[in-house]
């Protein structure tokens, strides 16, 4: 079985959009709304909204390869990065600090053109303290680039990308190709989501760095969307795909096939749209958020304000388990007591509903 990129029609991609047409229509209808929808918004509460956006990409591209960021950690960058900080916070984990830099060069340039030394830059953000590969170059070695699973004896392989010998002029044709599909270009690809999708799929089939591919693949994604739509796109496209991991894999491994890549597109319309969908619901529940504060404010003490932001910073899906009175005395460092008083309180607010009774009771956002 051959990849795509052995074919003889690579990198000429085909496909029909007779079976997407609805769900591209119903993308821009999404992304126009809740562009209008924060437009309207005043600055502090956007720029809130924001940050939360960034930072869920942040975090879940990295998620996506398992690793696992502190919150705290990737926020505190994010805010050092758009000079939201007073004094910059130190921040000791450089992946944190790395991939928060990375999601902010690419909202900063979303509309210029990229070449090679904007993808190294790109990857040293990410690998800048990463001593065992090598770091903003393509890849070198002469060992086969392969996407494997399964441990020893069940190894499966799924994909393996072109020799490294051909990289860098794969990659000259791939920048080429994007720099001319871009609004204005000699080839413009007018829809976005069919031009990030051709995007992905086309960079992460040369798998061009050693490591790294999928979060430098998913920002060009990003890229391609803010570029194309003439705005820094409002969704996290890595926060919809972590959800459903295999199904990315997948819709990769499937794509990496044959060149006619109607059903690749499909997956990525469905993701793209799914992702417009959450980002939606994002705002929504920070909106909500912002106004429960802004009414209760004065009636809280700031155990509760401290336990009620940890609970937000969850998102929508909330909690796990809830807060019970044992939780809350390890965030607040306070009393059994003061702790179930301090709930009820929360609760008779309307902020807080309480679920169960007696010793298992869990208090969950009233959203
Ligand atoms: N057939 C395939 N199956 C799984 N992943 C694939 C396939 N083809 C390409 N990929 C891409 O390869 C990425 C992994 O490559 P690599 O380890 O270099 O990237 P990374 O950014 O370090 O990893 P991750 O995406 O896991 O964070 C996947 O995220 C995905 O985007």
């Amino acid at each position: 079985m051959s990849y795509n990129w052995e074919l003889s029609d690579w990198p000429n991609f085909t496909f029909s959009t007779s079976k997407i047409d609805g769900k591209l229509y119903a993308f821009a209808q999404e992304t126009g709304e809740v562009n209008a929808l924060l437009t309207a918004l005043p600055d502090n509460i956007r720029q809130e909204t924001l940050l939360e956006l960034i930072l869920s990409e942040a975090i879940k591209t990295s998620a996506i390869e398992g690793e696992f960021l502190s919150r705290e950690d990737v926020m505190s960058s994010i805010k050092n990065n758009l000079g939201l900080n007073k004094t910059a916070e130190v921040v000791k984990d450089k992946k944190a600090s790395g991939i928060a830099d990375l999601m902010i060069e690419v909202r900063n340039t979303f509309d210029k053109k990229i070449d090679g030394h904007t993808l190294h830059h790109w990857h040293k953000l990410l690998f800048a303290e990463t001593l065992h590969i090598n770091v903003a170059a393509w890849r070198k070695s002469s060992e086969p680039m392969r996407i494997i699973s399964g441990g020893i004896n069940k190894e499966q392989i799924h994909f393996e990308a072109p020799p490294s010998s051909i990289v860098a002029k794969e990659m000259d044709r791939f920048l080429s190709w994007f720099n001319h599909t871009m609004p204005n270009g000699s080839k413009e690809i007018k829809d976005p989501v069919i031009r990030a999708g051709i995007a992905h799929l086309y960079f992460e089939s040369i798998h061009p760095y050693e490591d790294g591919n999928g979060r430098i693949g998913r920002a060009i994604a990003e890229k391609v969307l803010s570029q194309t739509l003439g705005r820094p796109v409002m969704l996290s496209l890595s926060n919809t795909i972590e959800r459903n991991k295999n199904a990315y894999y997948q819709a990769l491994k499937n794509a990496q096939k044959s060149n006619e890549i109607s059903k690749w597109l499909n997956y990525f319309v469905e993701t793209v749209l799914n992702a417009q969908l959450d980002a939606k619901q994002m705002i929504d529940f920070t909106l909500k958020k912002i106004k429960v504060f802004n009414s209760i404010k004065e009636k809280i003490n700031d155990r509760q304000i401290k336990v009620l932001q940890k609970m937000y910073s969850f998102g929508p899906g909330g909690f796990e388990g809830g807060m019970t009175a044992k939780k809350y005395i390890s965030i607040t460092e306070t009393s059994k007591a003061t702790a179930t008083r301090d709930l009820q309180g929360l609760e008779k607010l309307g902020v807080l509903v309480a679920v169960g009774g007696g010793r298992s009771v869990n208090y969950h956002l009233n959203y």
